[in-house]
């Protein structure tokens, strides 16, 4: 399924957050959101998702969900948001239970996803005895057995050590290779914009207006932050990014 925002612009009260913003978010790719602080790229996420209208602009769905999608539109948040009584099993279950899926249906699904997240032999734990990367994982394979049209996250690893980014980009680029999905991917760091996205949206600072849209066309499978193309393609986002980030720095500063 493919997002289309047309002249997308957004107030709270007086404070105008989004300014005129058109884009497409292209199916089985991966669009980044970028943007200094406060910019507004989570309210983005939040239309996007339906979770809020803009003040002005449209935005629509075209075509359709998977086969067996279970929730169109799926967020993954950057605090996991797992039910610390219930087990892995359990917290992926959870999106479940309300479908009409017979239990051999749920298990099946629940050890896909789980295998594909490479929990299986963690079904049982639960999540105090996770590491925080460990979590995360519980939190995309929950997302994955809805099925989802679109995957929204919302700064998804930035709670977590740079090792264990690492590791879990390694996961979504490796989850990503065995079935493309449509994914809207929000963050402050390059690297994972660079790594991760397909299109990359650098928004300017508040009201975050389109500044430029940077494609990477190099498979994700063979993106590595030692290859040239890839760093010069950081370095670029980062001369749009850094009078930006500067000046949304001062406004903060003095208010
Ligand atoms: N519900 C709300 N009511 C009023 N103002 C809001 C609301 N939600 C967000 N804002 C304001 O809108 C602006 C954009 O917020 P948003 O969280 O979308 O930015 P962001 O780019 O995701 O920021 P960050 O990178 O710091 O997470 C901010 O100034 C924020 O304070």
């Amino acid at each position: 399924m493919e997002i289309r925002l047309d002249q997308v612009s957004h107030q709270y009260d007086e404070v105008v957050v989004l300014k005129n913003i058109c884009l497409s978010v292209p199916s089985g790719r991966i669009t980044c959101i970028v943007g200094p602080s406060g910019c507004g790229k989570s309210t983005l996420l939040r239309f996007m998702g339906g979770l809020e209208q803009p003040t002005h602009g449209t935005l629509t769905q075209l075509g359709s969900p998977p086969d067996g999608c279970l929730n169109a539109l799926t967020y993954i948040f950057q605090d996991f948001a797992l039910l610390p009584w219930r087990t892995v099993e359990g917290n992926v279950g959870l999106v479940l239970e309300d479908h009409r899926l017979s239990s051999a249906q749920r298990a099946s699904i629940i050890a896909d996803v789980l295998a594909r997240t490479n929990l299986s032999d963690f079904a049982t734990a639960l999540p105090k005895q996770l590491s925080g990367g460990m979590k995360q994982r519980v939190a995309i394979a929950r997302a994955l057995a809805v099925n989802p049209a679109v995957l929204l996250m919302d700064e998804p690893l930035s709670a977590l050590d740079s090792q264990t980014r690492e590791l879990l980009m390694d996961d979504l680029v490796s989850l990503w290779s065995r079935t493309p999905f449509t994914a809207v991917y929000v963050t402050h760091n390059l690297q994972e914009a660079v790594r991760l996205g397909h299109q990359i949206v650098v928004l300017s600072r508040r009201p975050g207006r389109i500044h430029e849209i940077v494609e990477v066309d190099q498979p994700l499978e063979t993106r590595t932050m030692t290859d040239p193309d890839l760093q010069k393609k950081h370095d670029h986002l980062w001369g749009l990014m850094r009078e930006e980030a500067r000046a949304a720095d001062a406004e903060l500063v003095h208010g």
